[in-house]
């Protein structure tokens, strides 16, 4: 007799998994290592920046006052004393009618209170530039602290560092920044069908591309896949196996073998390891079979789907908002947004449907269409999925042109939760 498994929904089951966290501890890194990772601190300007007013352009540091009166009828002439590049500082104070040629990225000297450009001035050839027009106070100035003031929190802790966070780090002096250690992540595939990446086709097997697709959707998510090979589908090889990967590791992974037929042993597995199940059903398409499970405090066992476009969608789901708020992140989950659907889906299906898909701009509309074939078992729709549709189950079919919910699979930015209001749309 075959067990009985109740679905529970999508949201629920991620729930579920939320609240079973892991924590990373904070490591200290390599500015130049950095990208990718995940701010362990607040990032707090420690100065003003600029940190003294500076010039924006190549040109002349005046007084304003100086130029009163200055016009195409009545040029005026100043006299230059001294000169600066980015990097040095007029030592002095400029007095009435003088002025410092001054350099993109150099500090206005005492007394002067705006630049000019070079363009605008005429160079008389005798130490002396002549100016037509009348200059305000502060024109051509990047004050001190205009792009950020010291003690500002400029970065939340949680957030991945991107390029730009990069160059403040550097900016304000981190040369070893505090980063979240990246969850290592145990993955393993079961399957007597599979052979190795390789190794040539043979009659009635497959090369396993699962944990292959695992271990990059890790290091996309953030953390560091430890790879334990394959198993043949053979009960006692896999408990003894899975049982010692556990002494290694807080998260394994293990792909096949979840469902119901002769050789899908980790339902069994996972009950001599005296494992609690979160859930062993999803009321989804695909990854309905997909299994959680966790021992003890310390542990959690995702049993993915041996189907590639299941297994995908399972991690996207259950495991990256675990990785990224253990690298305490406030948004873990995959951003919502709205887009218009493509094509038809006629046929009615109870699961929430979760269809690889594809974003493209058409006119001013985001439309969205399947990357590929919509079948659990199909690896080819994967490479093009940017998107993850989500189509609630129950209704009488999706039409071309109704605008539906879709998971961004690519967006850095996360969300904080978005299994809330997805509404199904009806023919
Ligand atoms: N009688 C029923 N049969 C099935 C049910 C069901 O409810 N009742 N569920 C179906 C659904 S839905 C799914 S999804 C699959 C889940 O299968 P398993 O997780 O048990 O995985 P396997 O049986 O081991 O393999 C399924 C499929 O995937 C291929 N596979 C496995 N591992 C890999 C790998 N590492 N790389 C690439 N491909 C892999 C395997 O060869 C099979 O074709 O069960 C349905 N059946
Ligand atoms: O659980 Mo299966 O992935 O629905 O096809
Ligand atoms: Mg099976």
């Amino acid at each position: 007799m075959i067990e009985k498994r109740t679905p529970l929904p999508v949201g629920e089951a991620v729930k579920r998994v939320m609240d079973y966290s892991i924590t990373s501890q904070k490591e200290y890194v390599s500015i130049e290592m950095t990208n990718n990772r995940f701010l362990a601190e607040d990032l707090v300007a420690t100065h003003d920046v600029p940190s003294f007013d500076r010039s924006p352009y190549d040109g002349y540091a005046i007084r304003s006052v100086d130029t009163t009166g200055g016009s195409s009828s009545n040029p005026i002439t100043l006299q230059v004393v001294g000169e600066i590049g980015a990097g040095f500082v007029f030592n002095g104070t400029v007095e009435q009618g003088q002025v410092v040629r001054i350099m993109t990225g150099a500090q206005i000297p005492n007394g002067c209170d705006a630049v000019v450009m070079l363009e605008v001035v005429r160079e008389l050839g005798n130490g002396n530039i002549e100016l037509k027009r009348t200059i305000k106070k502060g024109d051509n100035i990047s004050y001190q602290g205009e792009d950020t003031k010291k003690g500002t929190v400029l970065v939340e802790k949680g957030t991945r560092i991107n390029p730009g966070i990069v160059a403040l780090l550097a900016t304000f002096g981190y040369s070893q920044v505090p980063v979240a250690v990246k969850p290592k992540i145990g993955v393993i595939a079961t399957g007597t069908e599979l052979l190795d990446v390789d190794q040539d086709l043979e009659p009635g097997r497959i090369r396993n591309s699962n944990t292959h697709m695992i271990m990059a959707q890790i290091d996309r998510a953030g953390g560091e896949p430890i790879y334990f090979g394959k198993l043949a589908d053979d009960f006692d090889t896999c408990f003894g196996a899975i049982s010692e990967i556990l002494s290694k590791v807080d998260v394994l992974i293990t792909t096949g073998g979840v469902s119901v037929g002769d050789y899908d042993y980790m339902p069994a597995i996972l009950k001599k390891l005296g494992s609690d199940i979160l859930f062993n059903k999803v009321a989804m398409r695909p990854g309905s079979v997909t299994t959680v499970a966790t021992l003890g405090q310390e542990k959690i066992i995702y049993g993915l789907s041996g189907n590639p476009s299941a297994c995908y969608v399972g991690f996207e789901l259950f495991v990256r908002p675990v990785l990224q708020r253990a690298m305490y992140s406030k948004k873990p989950h995959h951003s919502k947004t709205k887009a218009i659907l493509a094509v038809d889906f006629p046929k009615p299906n109870p699961f929430m449907r979760l269809v690889r898909s594809k974003l493209s701009n058409e006119g001013s509309r985001i439309h969205v269409a399947p990357s590929g074939l919509d079948k659990s078992g199909v690896v080819s729709s994967l490479s093009g999925a940017d998107c993850l549709m989500l189509l609630p189950g129950g209704t009488r079919g999706y039409e071309k042109g109704m605008e539906i919910d879709v998971l961004l699979l690519e967006d850095q930015q996360g969300s904080e939760w978005p299994w809330n209001n997805i509404v199904p749309s009806y023919k």
